[in-house]
């Protein structure tokens, strides 16, 4: 038997499976999607097996073997090996990199130098001389290795202080050996449980054989008497404040059992949950909830796209489903942003669900998420929840995957891999004729236009539940304040609105958003935002040499101190941190109780939690931070919500700027009034004329999504065509001028009818990086692979500049982020 294997090396060359020869020793445990270690050149590594052969092309006698099989129970599924060979194809990378990110990091393979005794070592005859003063201490390493077979480096040198020359000497004579092991990065966690014999009327006699003087003998048996099931033995010593020696001694008797057993880290174990049941759905979910739960039980892959506006219950609606699929004995994801992966939303599936649900996010540390993930694996859990990685959740009878607020950037990878998440989802319901819902308040205009032209189904719940109304939205123009005097960062409508609520005891959610901070000028007066002559976007204001540029074609101009538009002087570069605005808070408010949530203050480890958790139970009347407040919270008292510069998203450099804060402005809106107190939002902007903001204003998704379509089929862009970034870097510009023009030249050479457009070479949005220049070149391109074909071959064509100038190239598939 053989095996292809793809190794742990990613670069171009090694990007095949190699072949392998199965030992016999091995052979009931290698399986296609096994992680195994393999000698590669000198070295050896973590590999996975991606298919099992009756025989190799390769002859027989060049064929090594594998070494080890790393796992008992294979870490990933042939559904997902498969769609690792996919995902190489369709973004591009090397196929170990997707495999690894299907994995935990606790999987990742740490290598580890150990050394040996060579199998020829001659070392009795060496280390017999004793006249040799130093033989001694040769034979005493050579004693110390021997009985333990393998030592780490580390440890060796530890024990031998004085001896790294001779080690070292050892080892270029052959005498010793350098190996490497493959380890998990994090392990299993194992503790000694106690437990009670089978039959647990044993225990009446035990007690009658011991003296009446060992206590605490007698203590440990009636414990076990009372409540006859297994404890950690930690646990037992703590409550029953004794020793272990007295629990070890029943052991030795064979009266307990005391065994080292596997236990996951649970991270919420500390957590008491409290089981909700289903709520009776309104007519509107109801609606919803059947044509879904239909699909569930026809088996059939089918995607859904919930538009449901925010209270309205979607929630309740993944809930529902979800447990039609576990009635079917079969298994859910559900994605949801990191943001938003708060306490709220794991309560309310833990409360639904208990045990059955796994917990996946970046906050655990290593070892717990390695343990939720085995939960999944060992079929311990039937639904998971987790951010984008979550997707790759080796379940094997998944019925139903959901995303939560779909039009998140975060479901789409950065880093290579460069994938998204839904595309992913699409395909393993595909695989396992599985339902999909993506739902959202505010779904992205690809996912729109993708239900309404394809076979994806649209559900609409465009009311609250309950009848509870949309709150009230007022705009209020920062220009027209400026004017009138106030200079405040709070509008007159929204001071006013702040200091009513302080009055009922109601509270507040304050959002600042943070994207685009202190990059771009604006005037104050009359909302000039200072952009190229040349392209249309905003000019980008760089601090250090007090420069305005262009990230598109270079242009530069000097910070200027009055407005071009205007002349007025109130022209400065804008942004405004929560820190300044906390301030301004408390000055304006004496005695305001403010919780402040932004990166700084959420690195800490349950700190989100923390926050938020001290504003449900009202020990503060204002929540301001950036975009985490703007999501998926829930919180009865919050009746006003204000947006303090709306404009910061509008003015990016990206073709989605408008989108993102029509979605920005509608979900941060959605947080007032979800309860039985009625909602209100004052959003400040120097844009209020903006379809963006009256259409957030109004809740009216329609509208904004008609001009923006119009807008977009106007400029060909998605979902009018498809996207493919090719972003180059190096230090030199005139390497990167040269080769990003032969590029595009090679792209246009082909004129395939499927290329709609091929934009630059130009400089990237962020034009240097760790002092490498980046330039970029955008493809318009209708779909299909013809495209991403070509571009691989024109990114293999440059292969040897790679190799000789070390210039690097990215390709990003469907980019979310032109930068
Ligand atoms: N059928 C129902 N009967 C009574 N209350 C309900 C029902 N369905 C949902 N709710 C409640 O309505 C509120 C809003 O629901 P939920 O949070 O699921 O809305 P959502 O659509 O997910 O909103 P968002 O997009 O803003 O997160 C919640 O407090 C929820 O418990
Ligand atoms: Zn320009
Ligand atoms: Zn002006």
């Amino acid at each position: 038997m053989y095996a292809r294997v793809i190794v742990d090396v990613p670069s171009k060359q090694t990007n095949r499976p190699f072949d392998y020869k199965i030992p016999p020793t091995l052979k009931d445990w290698v399986e296609v999607g096994s992680r195994v270690g393999v000698r590669f050149g000198p070295r050896m590594i973590q590999g996975f097996v991606v298919e099992l052969l009756e025989q190799s092309e390769v002859d027989d006698r060049k064929l090594k073997s594998i070494e080890s099989v790393l796992e008992l129970q294979p870490s990933l599924t042939e559904e997902l090996v498969e769609l690792a060979k996919w995902m190489s194809r369709r973004y591009l990378c090397n196929e170990i990199t997707a495999l690894q990110v299907m994995l935990p990091g606790a999987l990742k393979a740490k290598y580890e130098k150990y050394i040996a005794l060579a199998e020829d070592s001659g070392s009795d005859s060496l280390t017999n001389d004793p006249l040799h003063a130093k033989g001694e201490m040769q034979n005493e390493i050579i004693h110390f290795i021997k009985k333990k077979q393998t030592v780490e480096m580390n440890e060796l040198l530890t024990r031998f202080p004085n001896a790294s020359m001779l080690i070292k000497k050892l080892i270029i004579n052959e005498i010793l050996i350098e190996t490497q092991n493959i380890k998990n990065r994090v392990s299993t966690k194992k503790v000694l449980m106690v437990y009670p014999p089978d039959n647990i009327t044993m225990l009446e006699g035990y007690k009658q054989e011991l003296s009446k003087q060992a206590h605490k003998q007698l203590e440990v048996l009636q414990f076990f008497i009372d409540q006859p099931k297994p404890i950690q033995l930690s646990e037992l010593t703590k409550r029953l404040n004794t020793s272990s020696s007295s629990i070890k001694s029943l052991a030795s008797k064979q009266w307990l059992k005391l065994e080292s057993t596997e236990i996951y880290r649970d991270p919420y174990q500390k957590h008491d949950f409290k089981q909700s049941y289903p709520l009776q759905l309104t007519e509107e979910q109801e609606k919803v909830f059947q044509t879904i739960r239909q699909t569930i039980h026809a088996k059939r892959q089918q995607l859904f796209l919930l538009h449901g506006v925010t209270g309205s219950g979607k929630t309740e609606i993944y809930l529902q489903t979800i447990q039609q699929c576990i009635h079917q004995n079969r298994e859910a994801i559900v994605l949801v942003p990191e943001i938003s992966l708060t306490p709220q939303m794991v309560e309310r599936f833990k409360s639904r669900f208990g045990d059955l649900v796994a917990v996946l996010h970046s906050r655990l540390s290593a070892g717990e998420r390695f343990d939720e993930w085995r939960k999944i694996q060992q079929k311990k859990v039937k639904v998971a929840i987790g951010a984008r990685s979550a997707i790759f959740a080796p379940f094997t009878n998944i019925g139903l995957i959901i995303i939560d607020e779909e039009h998140e950037t975060s479901y789409k990878q950065q880093d290579n891999p460069k994938y998204h998440a839904v595309e992913i989802a699409k395909m393993r319901s595909k695989a396992h004729q599985a339902a999909v819902i993506l739902g959202s308040a505010t779904p992205s205009l690809e996912t729109y236009y993708e239900s309404h032209q394809s076979t994806m189904q649209y559900l609409p719940m465009p009311s609250r539940v309950a009848g509870r109304a949309m709150p009230t939205v007022q705009v209020v123009d920062m220009r027209e304040e400026l004017k009138e005097g106030n200079r405040s960062m709070f509008s007159r409508p929204l001071h006013q609105a702040i200091e009513d609520r302080l009055n009922k005891k109601e509270q507040i959610v304050l959002l600042l958003n943070r994207r685009g901070y202190s990059t771009f000028v604006m005037c104050r007066s009359c909302g000039h935002v200072v952009s190229c002559p040349h392209c249309d976007i905003s000019l980008t204001y760089h601090m250090n040499t007090r420069h305005l540029r262009c990230h598109y074609c270079g242009y530069a101009e000097r910070e200027s101190s009055s407005c071009p538009s205007c002349s007025s002087e109130h022209i400065r570069y804008f942004g405004t941190g929560t820190q300044k605005v906390e301030e301004s808070l408390t000055s304006h408010f004496p005695g305001i109780r403010v919780i402040r949530m932004d990166v700084d203050t959420t690195s800490e480890k349950g700190s989100h939690e923390k926050w938020l958790n001290q504003f449900r139970d009202q020990k503060a009347d204002v929540l301001l931070g950036t975009q985490m407040v703007a999501k998926g919270l829930d919180f009865p008292k919050v009746t006003l919500v204000g947006v303090i510069a709306a404009d910061t998203v509008l003015n990016l450099p990206d073709f989605r700027a408008a989108e993102k804060t029509f979605q920005l402005l509608t979900q941060v809106s959605g947080r007032a009034g979800r309860h039985q107190l009625p909602g209100e939002v004052v959003i400040q902007t120097y844009n209020p004329d903006h379809y963006s903001v009256i259409s957030a204003s109004h809740h009216d998704y329609t509208s904004f999504m008609r001009t923006e379509l119009q807008s977009r089929k106007q400029g060909i862009y998605p979902p009018y065509c498809k996207l493919i970034l090719i972003t180059f870097s190096h230090e030199n510009m005139n390497l990167l001028v040269r080769t990003g023009e032969s590029f595009s030249e090679y792209i246009k050479r082909q004129q395939l009818p499927s290329i709609i457009d091929v934009l630059g070479p130009v400089a990237s949005p962020i034009p240097r990086k760790k002092d490498r220049y980046r330039f970029q070149c955008l493809i318009k391109y209708r779909g299909g692979w013809e495209t991403i074909h070509l571009v691989h071959k024109a990114v293999s064509s440059l292969e040897n500049t790679v190799k000789q100038t070390k210039l690097q190239v990215s390709v990003d598939v469907d980019p979310q982020m032109l930068m």
